[in-house]
């Protein structure tokens, strides 16, 4: 061997020594990185660069800057408490988040972002730092001062990312949480997918697993209720001990570690993982980790379909607006199953056209019995063991006629 040889062979083992010693130091980081769950100090690198300011509120507001579009990040953060959410609707998809952030569009202080974010959950968008995240939040349109920024983006409820984040961006955040009848929203969810695939934000091989009609899906969620109802006895009696607590306890350590049923590639069956999603103790726990219950409110959404002005009090009140919305501002409009909003000009504005798709369908009446039966001690354990409330009264298909 000559002498360059020799000399790229030695290279070689140096550079090699050293990938080894950098994936041994950075093992942690690169397990998140693969797993898609690179943590929050990706974002803050994004865009603190070399400064040494944490993201979040450290400083007095002063004007918003007028080139707010080109702010630099130390900007952003003297200027926190202008632009950035005083609280956020997380969830839960198809119970009525659209309802919740709509009425409380109409509140002359409340600030809707511009779009759902999906911030705290993708990393792709998290880790463009808040000069990304602060552009939803640019227009105040002829709202009054003070304003009350805030955001919907309905899968944060059930993400290992959010919470944290969402802590380190502001500890004293106020969050919301729409919750409804498991058995309506897994109809909705249905109802929804099929919408989505003619559009393209569903695959067609998506739609075929779970079900091309409803029928077809009706046929594959019986399937499914029997072998997800299997399992979970099996995780109750082999992981927990046998009791709903021990059940719940045994999931939320699965839930992150990204198992089965929530994690999306642990999980084969589509349906189960729309079943999971209705595990409100589970995903309620967690968020508990992260902050004070007093910050955590959770509405049933299936009253924005009868009573929208009681979850909308409850609202207002937990994020400090005024009771601006009450039951002077909601009207049944003839023909109309759902109630419409009246807003300042008297106007009477109802939700688009694609809300509402699940009020004329309905499922079979065993698969809605199947369904209570499932979520039933789930539901149960929510209201009075975690949110030490009375029971929700969800009945959907069972109602006397
Ligand atoms: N006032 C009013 N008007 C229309 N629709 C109403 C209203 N209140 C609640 N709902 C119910 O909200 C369901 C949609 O939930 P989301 O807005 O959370 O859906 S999404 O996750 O944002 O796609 C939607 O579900 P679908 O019926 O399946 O469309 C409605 O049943």
């Amino acid at each position: 061997m000559g002498r360059y040889g020799r000399a790229y062979t030695i290279s070689n083992v140096l550079l090699a020594i050293y990938v080894t010693a950098f994936c041994y130091f950075n093992r942690e980081k690169l397990k998140l990185f693969f797993n898609g769950d690179l943590d929050f100090s990706a974002a803050k690198l994004m865009d603190i660069s070399n400064t040494e300011y944490p993201p979040g509120p450290t400083a007095e507001p002063t004007s918003l800057p007028s080139h707010i579009n080109e702010v630099g990040f130390q900007e952003l953060v003297d200027n926190f408490p202008l632009w950035s959410p005083k609280f956020i609707i997380v969830g839960v998809m198809k119970c009525g988040t659209g309802a919740a952030h709509t009425f409380l569009g109409n509140h002359p202080n409340a600030v809707p972002a511009t779009a759902e974010a999906y911030f705290f959950n993708k990393d792709k968008n998290y880790e463009q730092g808040f000069t990304y995240y602060r552009k939803f939040f640019l227009r105040v349109g002829h709202k009054q001062q003070p304003y009350v920024h805030y955001e919907k983006s309905p899968t944060y409820y059930r993400s290992l990312t959010a919470p944290p984040r969402m802590k380190e961006m502001n500890e004293t955040l106020k969050v919301v949480n729409v919750v409804c009848d498991n058995v309506k929203r897994t109809l909705s969810r249905y109802l929804h997918i099929k919408t989505h695939t003619d559009d393209g934000h569903f695959s067609h091989n998506h739609l075929s697993l779970i079900g091309q009609t409803l029928e077809e899906f009706q046929v594959n969620l019986r399937n499914t209720i029997r072998t997800f109802g299997a399992f979970l006895e099996d995780v109750k009696n082999n992981e927990g001990d046998g009791t709903i607590e021990g059940l719940i306890k045994a999931l939320s350590y699965r839930f992150k570690h990204k198992m089965r049923p929530f994690g999306i590639r642990a999980t084969q069956d589509k349906i189960e993982l729309i079943l999971s999603d209705g595990f409100y103790a589970v995903f309620h726990k967690y968020w508990q980790q992260f902050f004070p219950d007093d910050q955590l409110l959770v509405v049933d959404g299936g009253q924005f379909l009868k009573t929208p002005w009681e979850p909308m009090v409850e609202i207002q009140r937990h994020v400090g607006l005024s009771e601006r919305i009450n039951s002077s501002s909601f009207t049944f409009r003839d023909g109309m199953d759902v109630p419409c909003f009246i807003d300042a000009q008297e106007n009477v504005n109802c939700l688009p056209e694609q809300k509402g798709r699940s009020l004329h369908k309905s499922l079979d009446m065993d698969v809605v019995r199947a369904l209570h039966e499932l979520y039933r001690p789930f539901d149960a354990y929510f209201a009075q063991k975690v949110l030490h409330r009375s029971p929700f009264q969800w009945n959907y298909g069972l109602e006397a006629p």
